[in-house]
């Protein structure tokens, strides 16, 4: 039995339960997308740009694991990386496909459309390769199955970016049919030696230790360990305090939950209990200058077992080739059993009163009002700005999911993400918290949502600028133009759409655009939520002044 390159590629992502591919075309792609169009089981989903198309499967990645997007050679594939570099800070397998030149025109010195203008089209490979675990260029049949597989497994096992070249005159090109996909899936770690060895260590680490905490960090879900660590909180009856970025990664109703690690900015009682414990078990974290707060709030020392997706370090000691999955439940299991020595019901949650309908909207009635939407079917996407505080505040009931970008921090990065995460989990409630400024980058693929009927909510919150920025160090530059983002809607919906555009300035006129939003099931509903531009939160004030101290550090002379 024989298909093409292209339906090779196709049948390889519906076997690692990729359904759709974003694209946008180019004639260097429309062979490869008729390949994939041919693919039973498998969508194609057209995106605005080619940006929003590698940000949109990025956010596909968080609802099914992996995802793909297919762009054009150089125009479209330039765009694309910036979105594979979030992929890769955000630990998402996106395959990224780009169509290419004519083999043939390979060494003629000839000079093709959207190039540089240059006879060398190698350029576009050697970027991509800063911002992927495994790239492949195809110039024939005979080894496009091996390169094609080669960076889907690498892809999966690295939970990293891809990317993969396609010649226009190659995607067509016959080959046998792939064979069976277990050789792509991660496979369990071979050796345990090291993996028992990291377990004792940690063992007798905790012995003499009575102040035990665990700290979850965002590459937990990355390393396939989110109920490894529910299994290890209640073996060891502990407290359990998550890294901004790890929001939703455990769950907020568990007797040990403890809420946010921030530093200053940390939910009440998080940040003491995590300077007074003896033993800190960090699950996948990332400490950067953000996430530290400056680098203030960075646990380090000999308290610490540092749990990374493929090594563990305990006490300074380094395990490497241990996966984390495999050591937390290891762990989990072998730990003597403690009782619960925490209890979250003394957790502090902010919760304002509800306004009068007739007061004008503030941040707090806002956040209640959207705290009240937040159910275990939901995701909610949060941009970089104050949404970030926001959504880190919010009190999750059991499996609601909450999605961010705190590593890459692209602003517009959570409209085409959440059109992306709808689309491969049209069963959860969508809800995005996106500034006027983020939502300025990547508007247009509303429409996309337009297209699709995809019931996505989203609060734009109007604050008249980046706000974000302007806690940090204002300027001219932090101030931008206004749009009337509710009538936005009208422009996209044409005469076909079910869009919504609705504006809320109090707090009845919010209460009653959610309920239209909830009722508006053939269509994205976009609340432009207008807010005081000094009225955000405390947390994002003392952190932007911290932030600000770090950048304004002055060069250290030896
Ligand atoms: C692609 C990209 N360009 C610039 C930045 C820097 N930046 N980070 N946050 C912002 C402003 C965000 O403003 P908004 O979305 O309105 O959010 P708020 O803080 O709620 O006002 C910028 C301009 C960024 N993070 N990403
Ligand atoms: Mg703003």
């Amino acid at each position: 039995m024989s298909t093409t390159i292209g339906g090779y590629l196709a049948k390889r992502l519906t076997q690692i339960g990729v359904d759709h591919h974003f694209a946008v075309a180019g004639d260097y792609n429309l062979v490869l997308l008729d390949q994939l169009l041919a693919q039973d089981g498998l969508e194609q989903v057209y995106c605005c740009n080619e940006l929003n198309c590698g940000f949109a499967a990025e956010g596909y990645a968080r609802a099914k694991g992996a995802a793909c997007a297919v762009v054009t050679f150089s125009v479209g594939a330039l765009s694309a990386i910036n979105a594979l570099g979030g992929a890769h800070a955000e630990n998402l397998p996106v395959i990224l496909v780009s169509g290419a030149p004519n083999t043939n025109d390979h060494g003629t010195g000839r000079i093709l459309h959207h190039t540089l203008g240059t006879s060398d089209y190698g350029y576009q490979f050697e970027m991509v390769r800063h911002v992927t675990v495994a790239a492949e260029r195809l110039f024939s049949a005979e080894d496009a199955p091996a390169k094609i597989d080669h960076v889907i497994e690498r892809a999966l096992a690295l939970s990293k970016p891809v990317y993969l070249e396609i010649p226009c005159n190659v995607a067509d090109l016959e080959c046998p049919e792939p064979g069976p996909i277990e050789a792509l899936l991660p496979r369990k770690p071979a050796c345990n030696t090291t993996l028992d060895q990291a377990v004792a260590a940690t063992l007798s680490f905790l012995e003499k230790r009575e102040q035990v905490v665990i700290l979850v960090g965002s590459k937990l879900r990355a390393a396939h360990g989110l109920d490894a660590a529910v299994k290890l909180a209640e073996r060891l009856g502990c407290a359990v305090t998550i890294m901004a970025a790890a929001k939703g990664f455990f769950p907020e109703d568990h007797p040990g939950y403890r809420g946010v690690y921030w530093g200053n900015v940390s939910s009440p009682g998080a940040e003491a209990l995590i300077d007074n414990a003896d033993a800190i078990l960090c699950l996948g974290p990332v400490f950067n200058d953000y996430s530290t707060v400056g680098w203030e709030a960075w646990p380090r020392g000999e308290k610490i077992v540092l749990v990374n997706p493929d090594d563990v370090v305990v006490a300074g000691t380094n395990f490497g080739g241990v996966d984390l999955r495999s050591f937390v439940t290891a762990l989990s299991e072998q730990a003597p059993r403690r009782p619960l020595s925490a209890d979250n019901s003394t957790l502090s949650l902010p919760v304002s009163a509800p306004l009068p309908a007739e007061a004008r909207l503030t941040n707090d009635e806002m956040m209640r009002q959207i705290g009240a939407l937040v159910t275990a079917d939901t995701t909610l996407t949060a941009e970089t700005g104050d949404s970030w505080f926001n959504a880190v505040r919010l009190h999750l009931p059991a499996k609601a999911r909450v999605e961010l970008e705190m590593q890459w921090g692209h602003i517009g990065w959570s409209v085409p993400s959440a059109f992306g995460n709808a689309t491969g989990s049209p069963e959860r409630q969508h809800i995005v918290m996106v500034g006027d400024g983020s939502f300025q980058l990547t508007a247009q693929e509303v429409a996309q949502m337009i297209r699709y009927e995809l019931p996505v909510i989203i609060f734009l919150i109007n604050n008249r600028g980046y706000v974000i920025e302007i806690k940090i160090h204002d300027g001219p530059y932090n101030y931008i133009q206004n749009w009337d983002y509710a009538g936005l809607i009208n422009v996209f919906n044409a005469s076909e759409g079910h869009g919504l555009g609705l504006r809320a300035n109090t707090a009845g006129e919010l209460a009653e655009a959610i309920g239209k939003a909830r009722q508006n099931r053939r269509g994205p509903t976009l609340i432009e939520c207008t807010l005081d531009r000094e009225d955000c939160t405390d947390d994002l004030v003392r952190w932007g002044q911290e932030v600000a101290k770090t950048n304004a550090r002055p060069p250290v002379t030896n």
